[in-house]
């Protein structure tokens, strides 16, 4: 006889083989739901004794509540059209834990046809879940620092960019006020120069903390635009509202007296403050309303800096500014 022949003659391997794998084996008849048979290993991994698995019951009460219906449907589904399938759901344990199962199924019909069992392997994939899952933790970690400026922690420009894109579509939508603010710190090279680029750092992370103070609007944002350059947007603020948190901003910076001995505004650090409010009509570029609110900026520097210009004009619709 060959050895293909002695091996299939003999039950006894295939049993110790089946149970010595990490794999679970298993065997459901299809009339009666009820297990004919069941690899032990399966007391190792889950606690529960051989013996207590006796129908498809068991499998279903002995799954997480969230996986149950999912898997029970599908499962069921899959062996009726006689499809080899394969479910992942969490296995309750007999300590009431839960361990991440892979259930690999085929269904086995009779030479007419019909389902006469399933016969499958549960694999033990909570390694890989847990795996999985740090990963999205990381992904999802990934995505929220892409938001966000590295030195102050506040939103970056990314950020900012696709919030005012949002905001603007809802107030030319809804044909509600916007504003918008551009702060650039004062004479902030010499700031650098004279007392260096991490105090510098330093300066720049008080001013965005200050910045996020003076915001109490649910929708408001404020965030690093660039440099020494930070940008606040305030929808549905209107041109008075806009001032309002301007002036407030400039009052904050004040209070919090960071020392700048080459500032001619009492040696401290000053912030020049462009505004602009728009109610923007469906032709109106939100690229053009940055523009001009920057333009306010460039002129608030030019006329002596530490102060706010409020935007006026060059956009469709602007709101006419305090
Ligand atoms: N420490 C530090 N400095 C920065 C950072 N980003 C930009 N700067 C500095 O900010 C300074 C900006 O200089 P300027 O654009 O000449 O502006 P300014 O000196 O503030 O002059 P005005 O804006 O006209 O008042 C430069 O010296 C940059 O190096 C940063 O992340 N950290």
């Amino acid at each position: 006889m060959s050895k293909a022949g002695d091996f299939e003659n003999n039950d006894g391997v295939y049993k110790t083989l089946l149970e010595s794998t990490q794999a679970i084996p298993w065997k459901i008849d299809w009339a009666s739901m009820k297990f004919s048979y069941i690899g032990p290993q399966i007391e190792a991994l889950l606690g529960w004794s051989v013996d207590s698995w006796v129908s498809v019951e068991d499998w279903a009460m002995r799954m997480h509540p969230e996986d149950r219906e999912r898997v029970v449907n599908f499962c069921v589904s899959q062996s009726q059209c006689g499809v080899d399938h394969e479910a992942d759901y969490r296995a309750l344990t007999k300590d009431n834990g839960y361990v991440w199962i892979r259930d690999v199924v085929h269904v086995v019909r009779n030479p007419q046809g019909e389902v006469e069992a399933l016969i499958g392997f549960m694999f033990d994939i909570s390694e890989r879940k847990k795996t999985e899952e740090k990963l999205l933790s990381l992904q999802k970690e990934l995505e929220v620092l892409s938001f966000k400026d590295g030195l102050t922690n506040i939103a970056n420009r990314r950020s900012f960019d696709a919030h005012f894109e949002a905001a603007w579509e809802q107030a030319q939508r809804e044909q509600q006020p916007l504003s918008v603010l551009l702060f650039d710190v004062d004479f902030f090279k010499q700031y650098n120069d004279l007392y260096g680029h991490i105090q510098g750092d330093a300066c720049l992370i008080d001013i965005a903390q200050t910045l996020s103070l003076a915001l109490d609007g649910p929708r408001d944002l404020v965030a690093r635009y660039g440099g020494e350059e930070f940008v606040v947007l305030l929808p549905g603020a209107d041109a008075d509202a806009a001032h309002k948190v301007a002036e407030r901003c400039q009052r904050l910076i004040e209070k919090k007296a960071i020392v700048h001995a080459l500032s001619p505004f009492s040696r401290r650090v000053t912030v020049s403050i462009g505004a602009g409010t728009v109610v923007p009509d469906e032709a109106a570029l939100h690229t053009d309303f940055l523009h001009a609110v920057d333009q306010q900026l460039y002129a608030a520097k030019h006329h002596g800096r530490n102060r706010i210009e409020h935007v006026a004009v060059a956009v469709p619709n602007l709101v006419q500014a305090p």
